[in-house]
């Protein structure tokens, strides 16, 4: 075995190494735009195969590092790797045909689909820009892939506002999948949808993994739906990854207080089941003025001098995770983790139970109203 846990000689799908993106920090005449550390020194190894899911509070660079991984937008430093192939310098033209290997789901299901386009359209185009089938065949594929995610091979005359919001999703998972890839990433793919509906489609998420050998990286702050679908997971605070562990492991053991923090704020689908969920105190510092340190330190309740003076690296621990806290052993050791929180969070049955019982409690804070207003129970 390798240091990345694949057989030796087996590259990961895709890798990042050292990645670094910034935003703004352009001179104007009179001052200069305040720069933006959206993704630092990141690296992280998917292996093929695999449900790999990287979470955090909005603003700390998940979506960014999901682009940079498709090379949909540049670092400002750093490598990626497909399938052992470094593509961070590759020419668009080499890139437009690796494209058909490596997909995205967007997460706003509305916004994704072009509303002048029939689904017939939105589905076919990678199928005809790739070459992947010609003349009437191509509407015989569109009306396989609708029939894979779950539609009805009929739908393809119509047009995205004919839909709920999960049946959009599931017409964006149909174009991800058109170009027959290897790898999706999936932006937040469930979070702009009904609680109800969220089950549904990652569900099919999976589903469509295992049946098309898929490997696919989840974006996503909901650390619920994370729990239900992935294999390893990575933390991120603002720009950092500061834990990766394997699903169990980070779920029954977080080592990390950003980690703890987060669990702990999941909200228990019964009153009384668990203790009182606690939120996380404290706005996430800007990431134009990065605290010095940790950049937890500011929120961390184990906080010492240490922690505002020392960045902490990311340590190696037993089993292939890896964690950036300088006191993360002591903490343990303290039974600071919290275990009842593999039990909060449950298993894959108490998870869809989880998700029904908060979608009928009304527990949707999280979702923007345009999409809770807009998706219909059919999903
Ligand atoms: N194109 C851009 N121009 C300027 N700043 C950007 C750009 N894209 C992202 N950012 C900033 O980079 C930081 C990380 O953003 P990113 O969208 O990656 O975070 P995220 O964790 O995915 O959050 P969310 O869940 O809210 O999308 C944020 O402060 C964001 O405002």
């Amino acid at each position: 075995m390798s240091a990345n846990g694949l057989p030796a000689g087996t590259p990961p799908i895709i890798e990042a190494r050292g990645l670094h993106r910034r935003f703004g920090g352009r001179r104007g005449l009179f001052r200069t735009e305040p720069t933006v550390h959206a993704v630092n020194d990141v690296s992280i190894a998917v292996r093929p195969g695999e449900t790999f899911a990287i979470v955090g509070e909005s603003g700390c660079g998940k979506s960014t590092l999901g682009r940079l991984l498709l090379r949909l937008i540049e670092p400002n430093e750093g490598r990626v790797l497909y399938k052992g192939r470094d593509i961070t310098d590759i020419s668009k033209g080499e890139m437009r045909k690796l494209r058909r290997e490596m997909q995205i789901i967007f997460q706003d299901p509305f916004a994704s689909l072009n509303p002048r386009m029939s689904v017939s359209d939105i589905v076919g185009e990678p199928v005809r820009l790739h070459g992947l089938a010609r003349g009437g065949q191509v509407n015989e594929r569109v009306a396989e892939l609708l029939r894979t995610v779950g539609l009805r091979p009929e739908f393809a005359a119509r047009y995205p506002h004919e839909f709920s919001g999960g049946q959009r999703q599931r017409i964006g998972i149909a174009r991800a999948l058109a170009s027959e890839p290897d790898l999706v990433i999936g932006d937040e793919p469930v979070s702009a949808l009904d609680v109800s509906v969220q089950a549904q489609v990652i569900n099919l998420l999976e589903e469509l993994k295992d049946r098309l050998g898929l490997t696919l990286v989840i974006v996503a702050h909901d650390l619920a739906v994370i729990r239900h679908m992935s294999d390893r997971v990575a933390v991120m605070y603002l720009g950092e990854m500061v834990e990766l562990a394997g699903v169990d492991e980070l779920y029954d053991n977080p080592l990390h207080p950003y980690t703890q923090a987060l669990l702990k704020a999941i909200p228990s689908p019964t009153v009384g089941e668990r203790g009182p969920r606690e939120l996380l105190q404290g706005d996430v510092p800007s990431p134009t003025a990065l605290p010095s340190g940790c950049r937890f330190h500011t929120r961390c309740p184990h906080a010492r001098p240490r922690c505002s003076s020392e960045h902490p690296s990311l340590q190696a621990v037993e089993g292939g995770r890896r964690v950036a806290c300088h006191f993360w052993r002591e903490i343990a050791d303290a039974g600071a983790s919290a275990p009842v929180l593999a039990s909060a969070v449950g298993t894959r049955r108490e998870m869809r139970l989880d998700l029904y019982k908060r979608a009928q409690a009304g527990r949707v804070s999280s979702l923007p109203v345009a999409g809770r207003q807009a998706v219909s129970a059919q999903g």
